[in-house]
C-alpha cells in the first residue's frame, strides 16, 4: 500500500472533473491476469485430470495428456498466470492491487473477472473487492492530510436489464449518454459510505440481491454481470474551501461477469437456458469489443450493441486503468471454454486504455486557473514568437519557382500563338499579291443578300471551284492563301472579323477571341484549348498587325449589317475600326476603301462600270449603294446593240440625278419623284419625237430604227375604252417589271403615280414598250448597253438585289419594332427569323396577280423613301397631271400637257 500517491501520482496526466484533460494521459495495456482454480471435488470426485500446468508466473502451459505423444504441449504467456494453489491474495497483491488502488490517485481503474462458469470469477473478485476495499481504508487512515469520500453504487445486467443491486425496487434502469459525464446510468443509488462496515453491509446486500441460480456445473451460478463502483474524491484538508482547493475523483469497478456455458454442459433449461443465452450474447459482444480494440483504435467499435460494453467502454479503451482476470477451469471437459477464455485474454492483452488524473477543481480556483491561462495567453500575443525566416524563406523560393515555370508555359504559348498569327499574316499577304480582286475569280463578292452563314473572310488553300466546284459564290470573301504543309488543321484558315469599338481584334481559326464573336460555324474544341492557353494581351499586337493587314483590304462600312440590327448599327456609329460583314462583303468593302496604292489606278471591272457615277480616277470611293445601272434601257436589234438616250432607262436618269444631289445616307440615293418625273419627261419627250417626227435633243435617229424594228408609234390619245385599258396595261407592267428585275422603287413610284388618269396612258404605253423590248433582250442572253455600259439580265438581279438589301435597312429606320412586327406577321415572316427584314422585303412586288399585295407592296416601298411624306401633291407640282382640261379635246389635251412638260 502507498504505491499509488505522491510520486506516482505525477506519472499521470491531470484530467478535469469532466474527464477532459490533454490528450497526453498515459496510455497501457490492459493487465491481464489469468487463474487456473484447483480442481473442485466434483471433478476430483469423476477423477477428473487437469492438463493445463502454470510453469512460471506468466506462462500457463497446456499438456493434453491423452493425445498422441506427438503433439506438442501449448504455452500461453500473460502479465501474471496463477496456479490452482495460488491465494486470492496473491492474485490481488501481485497483480490486481496496484491497478485497483489507482482510483485513490484521481485515476479510474477497472477489475474485471471473465471465464467460463464455476471456473472462479467470483470467488476471486470477492477477495479481490475486499482487499481493495481494505487497502482503500487502509490509504485513507495513512494520508490524514486529505479528506476522502467514498461512494458505492452497484448493479447487475440480467436479461440485458439493468438493476440496481441496492435498490430493493425490481425496476430497470435506463443507460443514458451524458454530454459532461459520459454513459451513466438513470437513478441508480449511490451510497456514500461511512465506513468499512458500512461498506461491507452494502456488499452483502449486493450479494444477496444479485441473481443467483443452481446449474449442473455450478450449484451457486451467477446468472448476471455485477459491477460494484467504488468512487474516491480525496482533497488536501489544508486547501479545502480556499482558492487552491482541488480534489481528485475516480472510481473503481469491481466486474464480476456471468460465466460462458454451453447448455449442453451446464444441463440449462427454461429460465437458466434463457439466462445463458443472454451471457453468451454479452459476452460475445464483449469479446468482439475487445478483439477489436485490440487491434487499434481505428474505425468503429460497436460498444453499443450490449448493456455491458456500453456502460464498460471507459474501462476497456478509454480513460482508466484495467486488469482482467481471466479464470480457468482445469477439468479436461472445459478444455474448450478455457482455450476460448485465453484466446479472449490474448486478445485482451493487446487493448490499449488511456487513464488520466482525474482532478476536479474548485469554482474559485477554477476561475483562477483561467485567469492565470489567459495572462499567459496575453503574454504570447504581446511579444509573439520571432518568425521562422527559414520556413518564410522557403514558401517564397516555392511561389517564386511556381511563377517561373508558369512565365516559361506562358511564354511556350505566346510563341506558339505568334507562329501561328505570322502564318496568317505571310497567306493574306500571299493572296494579296495574288489575288485579282479587279473582278477575277479569285474574289467573290456579293451582297448581303446571298450570304447567311459566314461573317468570315476565309484564307483558304482551295479555290473555291476545289471546294464546291464551281465559283465564286462564296457567301464571303475568299482569299486564297498558300497551303500549309506543317499543319493540315490550318489548311482552311478563317479570319474572323471581330467587331468592336476601340479593341477590335481579328482572331484566326485556332480560336484566339475575345469571346463575342464566335462564327456561324461555332469554336472548335482546339479552339477553346488554344484560346486558354494563349496570353490574349500579348497577342493583341499581333492581332493588330492581320487586322492592318486586312486593313488595306477594306475600309468600315458606313451601314449596319442586314443582320446586325440596332445593335450593330449602333456599334458601327461608335466604332473606328474596320469590320468586314458578310452582308456588305467586300464588295462593298473593296469599294469604299481608303485604299492601298496598288488598287487606286486599278481600272473598274465590268461589273463596276455598270455602276453610274464612278468616280474618274478615284472610283474607289463610290458607295454600293449608289443605285444600280439602268436594267432596261438598253435596245437591241438583231443581235446588234443599238443605245440610245431615248431609251436610256428611267432607272438611269434617276441615278443620274441622284448622284447630283447625294451627300451621304441611304435616303440620299434613293430616287426622288422629281427625279423620277424627270426620267419619265425625258422619256415622253423622246417618245413624242419619235411619234411627231420633230428632232428632238438627244435624238440620233432612234425614232426611225424604232419604226425599222417593227415597233408601232404610240397613240397620241387615251384609248376609248380607258379603264380596261389601263387594267391590261398595268396588268402587263405588272408582270414585265417582275420579269426584268425593275427597281421596287420605280414599281412604287409609277404605281402610285399612274392610277388610271387617261392621260397617263402614253406613259404606261412607253413602260409597256420599253419594258417588253428588254425582256425579249434578255431572254435571248443578249446584253444590252447603254452609255457604254453592258447590261445584262444578271446585273439586273444583282442591282434590284442591292436595292433591296438598302430597303431592308431602312426598315429599321421608318418602322417601330411594332410596325415590324406587324409588317412579319401580314407577309408570313417569322419575326424572329434571321435576316427577317430581307425576307419581307423579297415578299414585296412578288405576286403580280394579287391586287392587294401590289398595293400592299407599293405602301410598304413607298414609307420606305418616303414617298407619301413628298405626296401626291407632287405629282402636280412637277406637271405631271395630264388631266385634260375640260375645254380641250382629249387628243389636243394630251398633246398639249406633254408640251407643257417639255
Ligand atoms: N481458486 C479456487 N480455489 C478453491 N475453490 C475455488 C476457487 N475458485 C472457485 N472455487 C470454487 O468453485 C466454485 C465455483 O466458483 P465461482 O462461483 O466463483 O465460479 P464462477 O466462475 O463465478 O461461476 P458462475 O459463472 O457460474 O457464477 C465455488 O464453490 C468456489 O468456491
Amino acid at each position: 500500500m502507498g504505491a499509488i500517491g505522491g510520486e506516482e501520482l505525477m506519472k499521470w496526466e491531470k484530467m478535469d472533473g469532466n474527464g477532459n484533460g490533454n490528450g497526453n494521459g498515459r496510455e497501457e495495456k490492459i493487465l491481464v491476469l489469468v487463474r487456473l482454480r484447483p480442481l473442485n471435488e466434483k471433478e476430483i470426485s469423476r477423477n477428473d485430470v487437469s492438463d493445463w500446468e502454470c510453469i512460471n508466473d506468466t506462462t500457463v502451459l497446456f499438456r493434453n495428456s491423452l493425445q498422441e505423444r506427438s503433439m506438442f504441449p501449448t504455452a500461453y504467456s500473460f502479465d501474471r498466470v496463477f496456479g490452482g494453489d495460488s491465494t486470492t491474495r496473491q492474485v490481488y497483491d501481485e497483480g490486481a492491487k496496484g491497478i485497483a488502488l489507482s482510483v485513490v490517485s484521481g485515476i479510474n481503474s477497472s477489475i474485471f473477472a471473465y471465464g467460463q462458469t464455476s471456473s472462479g470469477k467470483t470467488y476471486t473478485m470477492t477477495g479481490i473487492t475486499e482487499y481493495t476495499v481494505a487497502d482503500i481504508y487502509d490509504y485513507m487512515q495513512k494520508h490524514e492530510e486529505r479528506a476522502f469520500v467514498l461512494k458505492f453504487s452497484a448493479i447487475e445486467i440480467y436479461n440485458e436489464a439493468i438493476r440496481d443491486l441496492l435498490s430493493t425496487e425490481n425496476i430497470p434502469l435506463r443507460v443514458l449518454d451524458d454530454p459532461e459525464k459520459g454513459t451513466i446510468i438513470e437513478r441508480l443509488t449511490e451510497e456514500t459510505l461511512r465506513d468499512w462496515s458500512h461498506l461491507k453491509q452494502l456488499l452483502s446486500v449486493c450479494e444477496a440481491q444479485r441473481k443467483v441460480g443452481e446449474t449442473s456445473l455450478n450449484e451457486t451460478s451467477s446468472r448476471s454481470h455485477q459491477i460494484l463502483r467504488l468512487t474516491i474524491e480525496s482533497s488536501a484538508r489544508e486547501f479545502i474551501g480556499k482558492d487552491k482547493s482541488t480534489k481528485l475523483a475516480a472510481s473503481v469497478n469491481f466486474v464480476d461477469l456471468a460465466g460462458s456455458e454451453r447448455a449442453a454442459q451446464a444441463l440449462s433449461v427454461g429460465q437458466r437456458l434463457k439466462e445463458g443465452c443472454h451471457i453468451n450474447r454479452s459476452l460475445l459482444t464483449l469479446s468482439t469489443v475487445i478483439r477489436k480494440l485490440s487491434k487499434g483504435k481505428h474505425g468503429h467499435v460497436n460498444y453499443r450493441d450490449s448493456k455491458l460494453t456500453r456502460i464498460l467502454q471507459p474501462c476497456l479503451g478509454g480513460n482508466a486503468r484495467t486488469a482482467i482476470i481471466c479464470t480457468l477451469s482445469p477439468a479436461r471437459e472445459h478444455v474448450e471454454q478455457s482455450k476460448n477464455t485465453l484466446l479472449f485474454a490474448s486478445c485482451a492483452r493487446e487493448v490499449t486504455t488511456n487513464a488520466q488524473v482525474n482532478v476536479v477543481m474548485s469554482d474559485k480556483a477554477l476561475v483562477k486557473h483561467l485567469q492565470k491561462e489567459l495572462a499567459r495567453l496575453e503574454n504570447e500575443l504581446r511579444t509573439p514568437a520571432p518568425p521562422d525566416y527559414t520556413a518564410l524563406l522557403r514558401k517564397k523560393d516555392q511561389q517564386i519557382e511556381k511563377l517561373e515555370k508558369e512565365v516559361r508555359d506562358l511564354i511556350k504559348q505566346r510563341d506558339l500563338a505568334q507562329s501561328r498569327i505570322e502564318e496568317l499574316l505571310l497567306a493574306v499577304r500571299n493572296d494579296q499579291a495574288s489575288t485579282q480582286w479587279d473582278g477575277q475569280e479569285g474574289i467573290t463578292c456579293e451582297d448581303e443578300y446571298v450570304t447567311s452563314e459566314s461573317s468570315s473572310v476565309k484564307l483558304s488553300g482551295t479555290t473555291p471551284q476545289q471546294e464546291n466546284g464551281n465559283s465564286p459564290s462564296s457567301s464571303s470573301i475568299t482569299l486564297y492563301a498558300a497551303r500549309t504543309e506543317e499543319d493540315s488543321n490550318d489548311i482552311c484558315k478563317e479570319v474572323r472579323c471581330v467587331e468592336t469599338d476601340g479593341s477590335t481584334i481579328a482572331s484566326d481559326s485556332a480560336g484566339i477571341s475575345n469571346g463575342e464573336t464566335e462564327s456561324a460555324s461555332g469554336p472548335t474544341d482546339e479552339r477553346n484549348h488554344f484560346r486558354n492557353r494563349v496570353n490574349i494581351g500579348a497577342l493583341e499586337q499581333n492581332f493588330q498587325d492581320l487586322q492592318n493587314t486586312i486593313n488595306l483590304l477594306v475600309t468600315p462600312p458606313p451601314y449596319a449589317d442586314d443582320d446586325g440590327e440596332q445593335e450593330v448599327e449602333s456599334r458601327m456609329s461608335n466604332s473606328t475600326s474596320f469590320r468586314l460583314t458578310r452582308s456588305r462583303s467586300c464588295r462593298a468593302n473593296l469599294m469604299t476603301s481608303s485604299s492601298p496604292p496598288e488598287f487606286e489606278n486599278t481600272p473598274p471591272n465590268d461589273f463596276e462600270k455598270g455602276f453610274p457615277g464612278r468616280p474618274d480616277g478615284g472610283g474607289m470611293q463610290r458607295k454600293l449603294w449608289d443605285l444600280p445601272p439602268p436594267e432596261y434601257g438598253g435596245c437591241a436589234a438583231g443581235g446588234k446593240l443599238l443605245r440610245s438616250d431615248s431609251q436610256s432607262s428611267l432607272g438611269s436618269v434617276m441615278l443620274e440625278e441622284a448622284q447630283k444631289n447625294k451627300t451621304s445616307g441611304e435616303e440620299d440615293v434613293i430616287p426622288s419623284v422629281d427625279t423620277f418625273v424627270a426620267g419619265l419627261k425625258k422619256m415622253a419627250k423622246l417618245q413624242f419625237d419619235q411619234v411627231h417626227g420633230s428632232g428632238a435633243e438627244g435624238d440620233d435617229g432612234l425614232g426611225k430604227n424604232v419604226k425599222s424594228i417593227g415597233l408601232d408609234s404610240i397613240s397620241d390619245s387615251p384609248p376609248a375604252d380607258w379603264p380596261q385599258e389601263f387594267a391590261r396595261l398595268q396588268k402587263s407592267i405588272l408582270e414585265l417589271w417582275e420579269a426584268c428585275n425593275v427597281s421596287l422603287i420605280h414599281r412604287t413610284y409609277f404605281f402610285l403615280l399612274f392610277r388610271g388618269d387617261p392621260m397617263d396612258s402614253i406613259y404606261m404605253e412607253v413602260e409597256v414598250r420599253r419594258l417588253s423590248f428588254l425582256k425579249e433582250t434578255f431572254s435571248k442572253g443578249n446584253p444590252a448597253v447603254q452609255d457604254g455600259r453592258t447590261l445584262t439580265s444578271a446585273s439586273s438581279i444583282k442591282a434590284l438585289r442591292r436595292e433591296r438589301g438598302m430597303l431592308s435597312r431602312l426598315m429599321n429606320k421608318r418602322f417601330s419594332e411594332e410596325e415590324k412586327k406587324k409588317l412579319y406577321r401580314k407577309w408570313g415572316v417569322n419575326p424572329n427569323s434571321k435576316r427577317r427584314r430581307l425576307q419581307l422585303i423579297h415578299r414585296l412586288w412578288s405576286n403580280t396577280e394579287d391586287p392587294n399585295q401590289v398595293h400592299d407592296s407599293a405602301s410598304v416601298v413607298a414609307k420606305l423613301i418616303r414617298f407619301s411624306e413628298q405626296g401626291q401633291a407632287l405629282k402636280e407640282m412637277f406637271g405631271l397631271s395630264f388631266s385634260p382640261p375640260k375645254m380641250v379635246r382629249r387628243s389636243l389635251g394630251w398633246k398639249h400637257s406633254m408640251a407643257s412638260i417639255l
